[in-house]
Order: structure tokens, then sequence, then C-alpha cells
């Protein structure tokens, strides 16, 4: 390949790894870095202009994709844990805690187009952060353009609706009573559970197939087919766990002979071929318009229900409606087990929101039925427990009084029993789903799982931290358990508390 003034390949396969520009022999690896780092300083000085210079941060990687997220955290580059470690300063930045600053980014059009008024530029959503979660294919999550997000926003909108929410509430029932089950809770008076997150995973792992993609799978997941292959659940479980290194590395990394990569390797090209045969059957039973197809509410289905109404350029095609299957796995699994896992943390840490929450559950459904969806605008305490452990992760003394107490009371409003009520009625502080057109799409599925399972765990069981002994017969007091579960979270796919170690006591026979 010849380039006007530049002859790289050529002097590769015929001189061994030298580079001539301009008729000079320059070293190519040297050459090739310097490349690069102009290339990001124009970047940089690119993107200060477009933000008129406003004060903050200037790195040189998008934050979360490589190389970014390989490198250690350090104030050229800004990590998850960064934003953790900021939490206090309340100080306002790109990556900011002024809600009046994040308000002009987010609000507006889908393309968050508004924001250019005030910064001089779009601040849509970022290409290079956004394409690791495009593997499975475009969706709604990475659309950066406002075109492309409406259209997928239109096919995926529609599925979330309240028969979507009934199934979810519904099937987090269900999948507590396997819990129950199959961990052998069943008929104990106490139990130790060392790992909250590994609970509240399964759980949300279980409730997003059932609902999002509307695959049965049990609480006791069979690893093997009955064929001998991998199961599916297995495969969906083995993507979950591996997804950080499936999404961020490149394709090829996953063919190297490196230990447990085959088995993701397996997964992967099982699970594709699963979900086009998925979409293939799907399809047809809508177009034969049979009952089975009517029968089904899972989010997966009713896209490609809304799909099959479009024609043309406003049609998705497979790929992106799997894109968007699958992008609720990513987006929708471990934000709520972890949200879910340190609510119950905090809940254990204050007994006295614990005893309250309890009340409003045995008034509302007692103790001789099960909770309904109906009941759910009547359970706003543990709404807002919920929405308060989310707040956890947002400090800011401006907007919240004494910002580090876990207080879900913060979030009453005084119209009890409206469906307003606990939906933030005064959105402007609460930022845990988001605001403006991009906002959370799942926000109201994962606060139905969120009530059901906590309204079943909190009537049935009394929580508490379960303390570690020490050498000499000692026990960690709570603030010690505090500190060591939740003073210095893990960073995931999103902030989680560490294993939380619970104790249940069961409160009625
Ligand atoms: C506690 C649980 C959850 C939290 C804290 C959460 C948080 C968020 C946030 C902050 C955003 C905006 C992201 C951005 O601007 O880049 C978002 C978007 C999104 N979330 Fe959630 N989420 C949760 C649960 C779910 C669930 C259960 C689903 C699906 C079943 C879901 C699906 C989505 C989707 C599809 C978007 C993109 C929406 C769009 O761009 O139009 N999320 N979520």
């Amino acid at each position: 390949m010849t380039l006007p003034g530049l002859h790289l390949l050529d002097d590769i396969y015929t001189n061994g790894p030298g580079l001539s520009i301009f008729g000079r022999d320059v070293p190519i690896l040297p050459t090739l870095l310097a490349i690069f780092v102009a290339s990001r300083v124009v970047k940089l000085l690119k993107g200060i202009r477009e933000v008129n210079g406003l004060t903050g941060f200037r790195v040189p990687f998008q934050p979360y994709a490589p190389p970014s997220a390989f490198l250690p955290s350090a104030w050229w580059n800004i990590t998850i844990d960064h934003i953790w470690g900021w939490r206090h300063t309340g100080r306002p930045t790109i990556f900011t805690s002024n809600i009046e600053v994040a308000k002009q980014f987010l609000a507006g059009s889908g393309d968050q187009k508004a924001s250019s008024v005030t910064l001089g530029r779009s601040f849509g959503k970022s290409e290079d952060g956004n394409r690791v979660l495009e593997k499975w294919g475009n969706n709604l999550v990475t659309a950066a353009d406002g075109d492309v997000w409406r259209k997928h926003r239109r096919i995926v909108g529609p599925a979330f609706n309240n028969k979507l929410y009934e199934m979810v509430w519904a099937e987090t029932l269900n999948t507590y009573r396997q819990m129950e089950t199959i961990e052998g809770w069943e008929g104990k008076d106490a139990v130790t559970v060392p790992a909250m997150d590994n609970i509240t995973t399964k759980l949300a792992l279980l409730v997003i197939s059932r609902c999002g993609f509307g695959l049965p799978f049990d609480w006791a997941a069979p690893p093997v087919a009955p064929d001998g292959k991998m199961s599916v659940q297995e495969a969906l479980r083995v993507l979950t766990k591996s997804h950080i290194v499936a999404l961020l590395m490149p394709d090829w990394v996953r063919y190297l002979p490196l230990p447990g990569f085959s088995k993701i390797r397996e997964a992967f090209k099982f699970f594709s071929g699963f979900m086009e045969s998925q979409i293939a059957e799907r399809t047809a039973e809508v177009r034969s318009g049979s009952e089975r197809a009517e029968e089904r509410m899972d989010a997966f289905t009713m896209i490609v229900r809304a799909n099959e109404q479009e024609e043309g350029k406003l049609r998705l095609n497979d790929r992106e409606v799997i894109g968007n299957v699958f992008i609720m796995l990513f987006a929708g699994h471990e934000t709520t087990a972890h949200a879910l896992a340190a609510t119950i943390a905090l809940l254990a840490l204050h007994q006295d929101i614990q005893n309250d929450i309890l009340k409003q559950i045995t008034d509302v459904v007692g103790y001789e039925r099960d909770p309904t969806f109906d009941d759910y605008p009547n359970l706003d305490k543990v709404l807002n427990a919920f929405y308060e452990a989310l707040r956890l992760f947002q400090y800011n003394p401006r907007y919240f009084e004494d910002p580090t107490a876990f207080k879900p009371s913060r979030w009453a409003s005084s119209e009890p029993g409206s469906e307003s009520r606990s939906e933030f009625s005064d959105l402007s502080a609460f930022f845990g789903f988001s605001i403006g057109p991009r906002a959370c799409i799942g926000r109201k599925f994962a606060t139905t799982e969120a009530v059901a399972f906590l309204t079943m765990l909190l009537r049935d069981w009394h929580v508490e931290p379960a303390l570690r002994g020490g050498k000499n017969g000692e026990v960690e007091t709570e603030e010690e358990w505090r500190e060591r579960v939740m003073g210095n979270p893990d960073v995931v796919l999103t902030l989680c508390v560490k294993d939380a170690p619970m104790r249940f006591t069961r409160r009625r026979p």
C-alpha cells in the first residue's frame, strides 16, 4: 500500500519493521505512538472548544471504554471509582453532582439537542463509550443519534406496560418461593446468607429471563441440557458473569486459549443461535396470530410484535431486535440486583425503619394472602427504602439534608395511596434512573420487582447484619460491618456493596 509520502506496508514487507516518511527512515512503533498521541491531543482540544472551555477534567480517553477501563484511576483517567471517591464534594464538573448542570445535558430531545443552546454543541451519548454495549446489535441504550434512538424507542417503548409489570410482580413472587425452597430456608427459624448480592443477582437474572426474554428458567439451573450441550440458562449465566470481559475485549480475545474463555466462546455462539431461532419462532407466532403469541407478555415478544407493525426504515432488523432484548440484561440485571442488596443491607442496619416498613406491609397485605400488583401504590414505604438506597450513591448536600443518612421518609409524599406518591411527584432531585427522554425505560420494571421481593422477604423474615467474630471472641460492631460492606463498594458494571453477610430470623411460623 502506498500513500503519498508514506510507504508503510511496503517497508515492513521489504525492509522489516521500518517506516519511510518523506524518504526518511523512522522507527515504526514510536511513530505510530506519536500519531496516536497527536490524534488524542487534537480530540482533546476539539472537546475543550466544544464545551466553550468549561472547567472540568481533561482526560485523553473516554471513561469506561478501553483503554481507560484497563488503566488505574488517576487525575488523567476517570473511572467509576473516581466518582465514588468524590461523592461528598458536590463539585460541578462534566461528571457532575449538580442537578442544574445535569439537567442541561439530559433534558430535551432524545439526542439532547437542548443542551447545545447553553453549551455550544449537541451533547448526545458518546459513541466511543457505548460501542462496547453494541456487541449484540444496536439498541436503545447505545443509540447516539436522535432519529435512531426514536426508531428504537418506538418499538421498545410499548413493551414496558402494566401487563409486563404484572408479570414482573408474579414472577418475583414465584422466584422468591423457589429461592426459599432451593436455598433450604423452608422450615428453618434462622438462616445466614454469606453474600446478599448472590441472592439478589440470581433473582434479577431469573426475573429478567422470564419477563424480558420470555424464558421460563428456574432457581435450580440445569447446567447441561438433555442433549448434553450447554443449557440456555447456563449460557445466559456464563454470559452475564463474564460480560465485562465479553463487552470490553475485542471479539478475537475470546478465541485466545485462556482459562474459562472456551466456555464464554461456547456461550456466545450458543446464545446467538438460540436468539435467532427465538426471533424466527416468535415472528411466526405473531404473524399467524396464534394463541401462544397473544398469551406471551414478555418484553421480547412485545418487541417482535411492535416491530411487525412497522415497515421500511422504521423496522428493526433481527440484530437490532436481539440488541434491544439483550441490553435489558445488561441495563436491568446488575443495577436492580445491587440496589436491592444495598436496600436490604441498609434495612438491616436501621431496625426502626425496618419495623416501620413491616407495619405498612402487614397493614396493607396482612399475613393471610400474597401481595398483589394492586398493592404496589400502597407499599410506598417499601419503595422509598429502595429509592433511598439508590440515592446513597448521590450525596449533594445542596439537595439532601443530612445526605449520608439513610432516610427513606425523605421521599414520602402527603397523599397516601396515590399512584404518584412514590413515583416522585418532585423528581427534581432524584437522578437514580436519570431524567429527560433518555431516562431509564426499565424504572417501573425495577421498582415493581424490588417492592414485590422486599414485601415478601420483610414480611417473613427479620433482617440483621451477620457480624464477623474476631480472634479473641470479639465480634465486630455494626459500624465496622457497615464500613466493611458498604464503605468501599465494588465496581462491576455498576457500583455495588461488597459481599453483604446477612442473618434472617423467621418472624412467624
Ligand atoms: C435499579 C435499577 C436500575 C437503575 C438504577 C437504572 C438506571 C438507568 C440509568 C441511570 C439510565 C440512563 C443511562 C444513560 O443515560 O446512559 C438507564 C437507562 C436505561 N435503562 Fe435502566 N436502570 C435500572 C433498571 C433497568 C431495567 C430493569 C431495565 C430493563 C428491563 C432497564 C433498561 C434501561 C434502558 C433500555 C435504558 C436506555 C433508555 C434510553 O436511552 O431510552 N433499566 N437506566
